[in-house]
């Protein structure tokens, strides 16, 4: 599809951002021992490089690997699990790391599948939450921006593989 693009947050203002969601994980993990911060491959990389640094104390990361949208603009709501954690989460404090949500049809399974596990707690955390779109109501702890709903890439967040290495979040404008 023939498009442009157009910056939307800039990177001081995703700097910023993290800053201020780093403060209130900080806060709230100030007495957990060994913090698994688990981030969902690949959208959520560049945030979660860039949050992980910020959090004090014992922290270890993971990551999953789960698909719905492929190379569309629209979900399929199927979410394919592709990689599990690692870690053995039982008794563990998780924070999910995701970059965006949208229908919320990932993070809500992501949660089901992880809550099974019996962790000792288990919160949400995104960089961007896109709530007029949202098809299942997913309880989400700590929230970097709330965005109309538009096409975003950048920052890790991709459209058809294309825009997950700029250093600053846009949206996409189709063209004729
Ligand atoms: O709330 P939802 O409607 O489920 O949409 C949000 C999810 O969709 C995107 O991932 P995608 O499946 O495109 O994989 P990617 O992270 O590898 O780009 C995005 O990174 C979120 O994980
Ligand atoms: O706005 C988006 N951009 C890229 N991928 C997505 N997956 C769900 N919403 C989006
Ligand atoms: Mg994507």
């Amino acid at each position: 599809m023939k498009h442009t693009i157009e910056e939307m947050i800039s990177t001081q203002e995703i700097d910023e951002k993290l800053d201020l969601l780093a403060e209130q994980i900080n806060a709230h993990y100030a007495n957990s021992e060994r913090l698994l911060m688990v981030g969902l491959l690949k959208g959520s990389v560049v945030f979660m490089a860039d949050l992980c640094r910020r959090i004090k104390g014992h922290v270890e990361i993971d990551f999953m690997s789960v698909s719905s949208y492929g190379n569309a603009m629209t979900s399929t709501r199927e979410v394919k699990i592709l990689k599990d954690v690692q870690s053995d989460i039982q008794g563990r404090d998780v924070l999910i790391v995701e970059d965006l949500i949208d229908s919320g049809n990932t993070l809500n399974k992501i949660r089901e599948m992880l809550l099974l596990r019996d962790p000792k707690s288990l919160a949400l955390c995104t960089l961007l939450d896109k709530p007029e779109r949202r098809e299942i109501e997913v309880p989400v702890d700590f929230i970097g921006f709330t965005i109309p709903d538009e096409f975003i890439v950048g920052y890790g967040i991709d459209y058809a593989e294309q825009y997950r290495n700029l250093p600053y979040i846009a949206k996409v404008i189709p063209q004729e």
